[in-house]
C-alpha cells in the first residue's frame, strides 16, 4: 500500500490517528489465561505478554502464524569522521550478504519461521554528515518513511523491525541525545567495537552535531531529519504502518529503539504496540528502554543489530501465544482448581 503521507506534517496527522488498544479483547484473554491448566501466574511474564498481543490483535485467542523480519539498509556522511571500526562499504556488502542467506539475521528469521525482506535505501547517496547540515532533506526523510512504510506485510501477525548502516550508533547516539537530553557521552557507544581513543572522537562528533543543529527536543521529526538516516527513518515508518494494521512490533538493539523513540516523543502511546525483545551490550541501550518504559525479554550480550536480538525474542512470543491459545481450561481437561 501506498503511504498515505507525502509530508512531515502529513506523517504527524497519521501518528496522531493511531489506533487504539481493543481493551475489551484484552479482558476477554485475562479471563481465559485465569482458566488455563496452570497456577494462576505461573507462566510469569509469558501471561501478560499474550494478553498484551491479544489486546493489540484485538482476538481474544490469537496465533502467531506469520512473523515478519525487515531490514533496512542506509548509509551514512558521518562515516567520513572516522566513527565507525568498519568501512562504509560494508552496509553494501552486507546487503548482499543478507540477499544470499549468510548473516546471522538469516539464520534467526528461519529458525524462528519468519519470513525477512531487506530493503536498501539509496545506498549510494550516503546522508550528510551531520556536522556538516542536516543529514537529510524533508523529501529524503519522507521518502525513507514511506519505503518503510510500504515494506510491511498486511498479512504479517508480528513485526521485526532491523537495520544495517555502517555508522549508524553514531547516528542513533545523536538522535537519542536531542530526543531526550544529557550529554553526547551518555548516548555514545562503541558500536561495532572502536578503541577508547575512537569512543572519545565519536564522543566529539556527536556534540558537534547537537551544536550545530540546536534543541530539537520539542521537534522529534525534525530531530530525525537533522541528525538520523534513511534505515532510521524506514524502521519509524514501519512500526507506525504495524501499529495501523494492529501487528505487534518486536524491537531490536539501541538503533531500532532510537528510531521507535522518534515515533514516542512525537506522539505519547506510539509505542504501545512495541515490546523491547532484548537490551543489547551498547552501552546507552538500557538507558534509552528505561526512557521508554521498556523492560527487555532478553540480556544476551548481543551487540549486532540487524533485528537479531528481536528476531530472539519471536520465540518467546510464539512460546506466550502458544500457550495462551492452545491450553485447555481446568473444565475442559477435568483438573482439579486449586
Ligand atoms: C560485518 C558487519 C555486520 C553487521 N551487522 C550489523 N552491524 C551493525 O554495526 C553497524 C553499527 O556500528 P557502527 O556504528 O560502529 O558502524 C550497523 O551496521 C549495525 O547494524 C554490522 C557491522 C558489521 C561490521
Ligand atoms: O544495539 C544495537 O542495535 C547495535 C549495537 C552495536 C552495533 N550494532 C547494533
Amino acid at each position: 500500500m501506498q503511504a498515505p503521507f507525502t509530508t512531515i506534517t502529513g506523517f504527524h496527522a497519521v501518528l496522531q490517528a493511531l489506533p487504539g488498544f481493543d481493551a475489551a479483547a484484552a479482558d476477554a484473554a485475562r479471563a481465559r489465561n485465569a482458566q488455563l491448566t496452570k497456577p494462576p501466574g505461573a507462566l510469569g511474564r509469558l501471561e501478560d505478554l499474550a494478553i498484551w498481543y491479544a489486546g493489540w490483535r484485538g482476538d481474544p485467542r490469537p496465533r502467531i502464524n506469520r512473523p515478519q523480519v525487515l531490514v533496512f539498509a542506509g548509509n551514512h556522511g558521518v562515516t567520513a569522521q572516522g566513527v565507525s571500526a568498519f568501512p562504509a562499504e560494508v552496509t553494501a556488502q552486507m546487503v548482499a550478504n543478507f540477499k544470499a542467506g549468510g548473516a546471522a539475521i538469516n539464520q534467526l528469521a528461519q529458525a524462528f519461521g519468519a519470513t525477512m525482506a531487506v530493503v536498501a535505501l539509496d545506498l549510494d547517496t550516503p546522508t550528510r554528515d551531520f556536522t556538516a547540515g542536516a543529514a537529510m532533506t524533508e523529501d529524503d526523510l519522507v521518502a525513507a518513511l514511506a519505503a518503510g512504510w510500504e515494506a510491511v506485510d498486511p498479512q504479517a501477525d508480528l513485526l521485526v523491525t532491523g537495520e544495517m548502516g555502517i555508522g549508524n550508533t553514531t547516528v542513533a547516539a545523536a538522535l537519542a541525545c536531542a530526543l531526550f537530553g544529557g550529554g553526547a557521552g551518555d548516548w555514545t557507544g562503541r558500536g561495532t567495537g572502536v578503541s577508547d581513543e575512537g569512543l572519545a572522537l565519536k564522543t566529539r562528533v556527536v556534540a558537534a552535531g547537537l551544536a550545530l543543529h540546536g534543541d530539537l527536543t520539542g521537534d522529534p521529526l525534525e530531530a530525525l531529519r537533522c541528525l538520523g538516516g534513511r534505515e532510521l527513518a524506514a524502521m519509524a515508518g514501519a512500526i507506525a504502518r504495524a501499529r495501523v494494521l494492529r501487528v505487534p512490533v518486536i524491537l531490536d538493539g539501541f538503533i531500532c529503539t532510537a528510531a521507535a523513540a522518534v515515533l514516542e516523543c512525537a506522539e505519547e502511546g506510539a509505542l504501545g504496540h512495541c515490546v523491547a525483545g532484548h537490551v543489547s551490550a551498547e552501552g546507552a541501550h538500557g538507558a534509552l528502554l528505561a526512557r521508554l518504559g521498556k523492560k527487555p525479554l532478553l540480556d544476551l550480550g548481543l551487540r549486532l543489530g540487524e533485528g537479531s536480538g528481536a528476531a530472539l525474542a519471536i520465540a518467546v512470543m510464539q512460546g506466550a501465544v502458544a500457550c495462551h491459545s492452545g491450553m485447555v481450561t481446568f473444565e475442559e481437561a477435568g483438573v482439579s482448581g486449586g
